[in-house]
């Protein structure tokens, strides 16, 4: 299950994506926002972090104006590792080896074409584990220091 989120910069990619997955029969979750209107987008981003540190999704989408400011808000929740890609080279590898959990992207930095390969390249790629395990590991160590 994938778990889709976006502030209203966001709000026009979230539907083409939205689209997208529907067209695929992926399944998803649409955690908003549903319109235009101003949001914060650190509520959208923890809500599709939530969802999947809780287990109710495998991986997330969360786009905002830049891609910026709701990776750095994913990335404050613990497991998760959020990727913010302008390029397929790097929506391949953050799987790859990152094992991202969430793919992040910018409304106002992507066109449509682009962001949908970007989307389906982080989806159809596996982590490809081996020594890349001992650094996602290392990731998570460092959480640890700072958790209480
Ligand atoms: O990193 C932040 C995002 O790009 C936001 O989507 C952006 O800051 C929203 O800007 P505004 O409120 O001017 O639409």
């Amino acid at each position: 299950m994938i778990a889709l989120g976006s502030d209203h910069a966001g709000f026009p990619l979230k539907e083409v994506v939205r689209k997208y997955l529907e067209e695929q029969q992926i399944p998803f979750k649409d955690y908003g926002c549903f319109n235009t209107d101003s949001v914060d987008y650190p509520d959208q981003a923890l809500k599709v972090a939530q969802a999947i540190v809780a287990g109710e999704a495998d991986r997330g989408i969360l786009i905002c104006g830049t891609g910026i400011g709701i990776s750095i808000s994913a990335n404050k929740v613990p497991g998760i590792r959020a990727a913010l890609c302008g390029d397929v080279y790097s929506a391949k590898y953050t799987r790859l080896h990152n094992d991202a959990n969430i793919l992040a992207m910018g409304d106002r930095v992507l066109g449509e074409g682009l962001a949908l390969e970007i989307v389906k390249t982080f989806l159809e790629t596996e982590f490809e584990g081996g020594r890349h395990q001992r650094r996602v590991d290392k990731i998570a160590q460092i959480e640890k220091m700072y958790s209480k």
